[in-house]
């Protein structure tokens, strides 16, 4: 396609991404929503400057009808753009987790499987989607690691507009003349996520003034420095010694206990499990256990130990 003059907004999307390129080969997540497809026009301005090799994968969840024709245009919009396109089809296998949990999972695998020599994968999630993750975080309560959200560069993904908000990647595809596909799941309101973004975000950026995205994104950020902080002081293999447990910080008394509960092969641990086990040792009173998916835990002899747990069908 014939390159419109660059607006604002498209250059924007480009400094980003230039300020996020190392000289890699890049690959595009692109699912055909505002921001992946600016950041698939940001990347085709990056190769014409930079020469470096581009292209662009659509993940195909199969999980609605005609999920493989959309996954299909949504490549060929990306080919007209100027990026090769193809389209990785996956199956979506929910286990414990939910379907959306699934599905993610499912993606990060085929765009993992994806890779070639030397490539990095962008993502297209923006400031707004940060924000609202640590929104969500905070009201689960969940610690310091679900407040600090996503982070620009894990592994071999990237996230060059996590600096931009989702206003400028839709004007930028306006700009460019680029029709995007809302993904009707974004205004489903049954999710948490989408009530944060269509009714919490708003009320507190009319509420609380300008800069409330922002901020909540700089929360990320430094609560990202200080969770790295933390886990790096937290001893591995402590032992479950309860004077020895009852001496660290809360903050590593609860990280040590975490480790050490998946590691006695506990299904899942939240910080509603690390607390009551923590009272364990902080709050003895003779309680008898206390119950993890797939294990209870028993204070004996100042020791913490476990047995596993299965519980009876009545109390599932
Ligand atoms: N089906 C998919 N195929 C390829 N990449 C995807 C797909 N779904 C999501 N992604 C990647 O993950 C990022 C964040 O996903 P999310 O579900 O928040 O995006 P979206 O709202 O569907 O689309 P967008 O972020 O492009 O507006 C996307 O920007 C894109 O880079």
């Amino acid at each position: 396609m014939a390159r419109r003059a660059l607006g604002p907004a498209t250059l924007a999307v480009v400094q980003a991404v230039e300020a996020a390129h190392e000289g890699e080969p890049v690959l595009v997540a692109c699912s055909g929503g505002a921001d992946s497809l600016a950041l698939a026009v940001a990347v085709t301005v990056l190769a014409s400057r930079t020469g470096c090799a581009a292209r662009a994968v659509v993940v195909d969840h199969g999980l609605q009808p005609g999920s493989a024709e959309h996954s299909e245009r949504v490549a060929e919009q990306v080919r007209e753009l100027g990026l090769p396109a193809e389209v990785a089809t996956v199956t979506v296998t929910a286990g414990g987790q939910g379907p959306e949990a699934a599905a993610r999972d499912a993606r990060y695998d085929a765009l993992a499987a994806a890779f070639g020599a030397g490539e990095r994968c962008y993502l297209g999630h923006t400031l707004d989607d940060q924000a609202e993750t640590v929104l969500l975080g905070l009201a689960r309560g969940s610690g310091l690691r679900s407040i600090a959200g996503m982070p620009a560069v894990r592994d071999r993904f990237v996230r060059p507009l996590l600096g931009l908000r989702r206003s400028v990647t839709r004007q930028a595809c306006r700009e460019q003349g680029v029709s995007w596909w809302d993904d009707p799941h974004n205004d489903d309101d049954r999710f948490a996520r989408v009530r944060v973004r269509q009714s919490v975000l708003p009320v507190l950026e009319a509420e609380l003034g300008p800069g409330v995205a922002e901020g909540l994104a700089r929360t990320a950020d430094l609560a990202r420095y200080d969770a790295d902080a933390l886990d790096a002081l937290t001893p591995t293999g402590a032992p479950p010694d309860c004077t020895v447990l009852a001496g660290l910080a809360p903050a590593v008394r609860h990280r040590v206990l975490r480790a050490w509960l998946l590691a006695q092969g506990a299904h899942e641990v939240n910080q509603r499990h690390v607390l009551a086990v923590a009272a364990l040792v902080t709050d003895w009173h003779g309680q008898r256990w206390v119950e993890v998916p797939g294990l209870r835990v028993l204070r004996r002899a100042g020791v913490l130990v476990v047995e596993p747990h299965r519980p009876a069908v009545a109390d599932r």
